[in-house]
């Protein structure tokens, strides 16, 4: 059974109908990519995965356990990380407030090993800990949030556009963040918007969702050999 199992998955906002009948799966050590145009459903499928929209229908299932119905809470203490589209750090908090916040939920060990590996990840972090997060760039401040949500160690990362708008220095060294974490045995599921291309190199798999619905899988290694696939996963839209 995969790590993250999701089948059927319906979703919208109110009466707008969003998500229909979507299926993903994510083993651990795998990057799964989900790409596809502005507007195709990507934040949702995420949130929905989250548990963050009512009304959705369909199954989540998360290390053999169905999710549907549960807290977003709970879902990280089942070990799934979420780093939402834009991060969600605290302006008016330092960064090492910012990452006691993240694991303010661990026992005291597990606390002070969630920061240490914070700061080993993103050395740059470390560097500044004490400074108000305020006082960090765009794509720092994108850093802190995805250090914050592997604090915790969970099985599952769930990245919601990470690298978008960051300069390429900085989508090169997080990318290369999050494979390690994959390395490390982790499953991730990361919705890419911009430099497609870029990110599928550090991908396994990819998916392409078009109006709600999931058009097409394939390994990230086929994609990037196969000029017909490139065209059907990136013919949609202008920015691969
Ligand atoms: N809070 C909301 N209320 C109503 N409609 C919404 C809401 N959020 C998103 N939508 C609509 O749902 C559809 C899918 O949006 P979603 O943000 O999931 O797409 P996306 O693939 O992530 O694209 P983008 O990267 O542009 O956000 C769009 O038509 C969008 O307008």
């Amino acid at each position: 059974m995969s790590l993250l199992d999701v089948s059927g998955l319906s979703a919208g906002y109110g009466k707008i109908s969003v998500l229909h009948e979507v299926g993903l799966t994510v083993d651990d050590r795998e990057i799964v990519a989900v790409v596809g145009p502005n507007g195709a459903g990507k934040s949702t499928l995420v949130q929905a995965i989250m548990q963050l929209l009512k009304d959705a229908s369909g199954s989540v299932v998360v290390n053999a356990t169905e999710c549907g119905g549960r807290r977003t809470s709970e879902l990280s203490r089942l070990g799934v990380g979420y780093v939402p589209q834009g991060g969600n750090t605290f302006p008016d908090l330092s960064i090492e407030e910012n990452l006691r916040v993240a694991v303010r939920g661990s026992a005291s060990v597990a606390a002070e090993r969630g920061l240490r590996r914070a700061y080993e990840r993103f050395p740059v972090l470390g560097e500044r800990r004490h400074q108000s997060a305020s006082t960090l760039s765009g794509g720092e401040r994108q850093m802190l949030a995805v250090a914050a949500a592997m604090a915790i160690e969970p099985y599952l990362l769930i990245l919601d556009e990470p690298t978008t708008g960051l300069a390429p220095t900085i989508v090169q060294s997080l990318s290369e963040s999050i494979r390690a974490y994959r390395d490390g045995g982790a499953g991730i599921l990361w919705v890419v918007e911009e430099n497609p291309l870029q990110i599928l190199k550090h991908s396994d798999r990819v998916y392409l969702m078009q109006g709600g619905v999931m058009r097409r899988e394939t390994s990230a290694a086929a994609m990037l050999a196969d000029e017909g696939l490139r065209e059907l996963f990136f013919g949609l839209d202008h920015t691969a």
